[in-house]
């Protein structure tokens, strides 16, 4: 029996510019995205021999905050699998426990993860040998941001989100997360964003990537991308989330280079300018209201890793 555990990072959004609606019910997205150190383990797993009427694919969740995380074939990475095995052309057999650390509906992409992790995975574990173009096919079908999952590192996604060119970074870059009790839905919040601007009158911008960003990650300027990070879905956030708005506050109070909600939220995310930095300010917004626990990490890190393979 044989198992191959694949290690995926979260993402926070460093720009997220959103056009209009379109007709397909997804917005033209101009999409930044930025791998970070905190991690979900997809760990595919050849089934004991036995019972030939079980279901082909099975899932367990394990982790401290994994509420809302089916454990059924709408689980995202279930989803990939099975996915997989249809573009294989045949049924294949995998037991999948997912390790989650990344926060659940936090804006992170931790559902994303897991779908790009099982691809990998299962490619390795079924030995279909599939290129990672393959892969990323596969991986727009399941969710917009899973192919960025198994990219990595930073990269602009366009389109809805799926089509992605990698960024050139210089350094390090450090963060803090403040991670909310319950999560945000994605529809949700971009449906209250068409409602915002619809309701101020506003047309939706043409999505433009900033080159003040651009700039600041080619020269690894901290203090430049802290500026320069924003985020069209922020309104609509603190608009379902009011609370965020004193998390924010408290982070840019006790110095964050800049601040953030993470995608659809409700994770805030803040710049710092060192790992030291990170530890202190985290220690500094611990206590906010609405903040269930705070995290450090940094960026960028690879996309989805075989991290081990042995028996199961
Ligand atoms: C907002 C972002 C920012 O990276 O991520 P999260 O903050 O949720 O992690 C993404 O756009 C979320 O991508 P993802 O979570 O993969 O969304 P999908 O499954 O493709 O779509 C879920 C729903 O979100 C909305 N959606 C998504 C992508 C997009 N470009 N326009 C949209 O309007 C649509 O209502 C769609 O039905
Ligand atoms: N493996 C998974 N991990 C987390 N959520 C999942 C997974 N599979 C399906 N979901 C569903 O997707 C929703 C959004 O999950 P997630 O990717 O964590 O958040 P976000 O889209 O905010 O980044 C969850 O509320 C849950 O219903």
């Amino acid at each position: 029996m044989s198992a191959i555990t694949v290690r995926v990072p979260a993402k926070v959004n460093l720009q997220l510019a959103v056009g209009p609606l379109r007709e397909d019910g997804y917005h033209d997205l101009v999409n930044v995205f930025h791998a970070v150190s905190l991690f979900d383990e997809v760990t595919a797993a050849e089934p004991a021999d036995g019972d030939a009427t079980a279901a082909p694919l099975t899932v367990r969740v394990e982790g401290d905050h994994t509420g809302g995380v089916p454990v059924s074939d709408d689980n995202l990475a279930v989803r990939a699998a099975m996915a997989l095995a249809g573009r294989a052309g045949r049924t294949y057999r995998a037991d999948l426990l997912i390790r989650k650390s990344i926060p659940v509906a936090g804006g992170m992409a931790g559902g994303s993860a897991d779908a790009a992790a099982a691809l990998v995975a299962c490619n390795e574990l079924w030995g279909l040998g599939l290129p990672v173009e393959d892969l990323m096919e596969i991986a727009a079908d399941i969710g917009s941001d899973v192919p960025f999952a198994l990219l990595g590192g930073t990269a602009v996604g366009t389109g809805r989100g799926e089509r992605l060119a990698p960024l050139e970074t210089a350094g390090v870059f450090h963060w803090v997360f403040a991670l909310a009790d319950g999560g945000l839905s994605t529809p949700r919040v971009y449906g209250e964003c068409d409602r915002l601007r619809e309701e101020a009158g506003e047309a939706a911008p043409r999505p433009v990537v900033s080159e003040a960003l651009l700039d600041a990650l080619r020269r690894g300027d901290a203090k430049a991308l802290g500026q320069a990070l924003a985020n069209d879905l922020q309104p609509a956030a603190l608009a379902l989330r009011p609370s965020l708005a004193d998390t924010l506050a408290a982070g840019r109070e006790h110095g964050a280079l800049g601040a953030l909600v993470s995608g659809s939220g409700p994770t805030c995310a803040f710049l710092a300018e060192s790992a030291e930095h990170a530890h202190e300010l985290a220690g500094l917004i611990t206590d906010v209201d609405g903040c269930r626990a705070v995290v450090t990490a940094h960026g960028p890190v690879p996309g989805a890793t075989i991290a081990g393979a042995g028996a199961g």
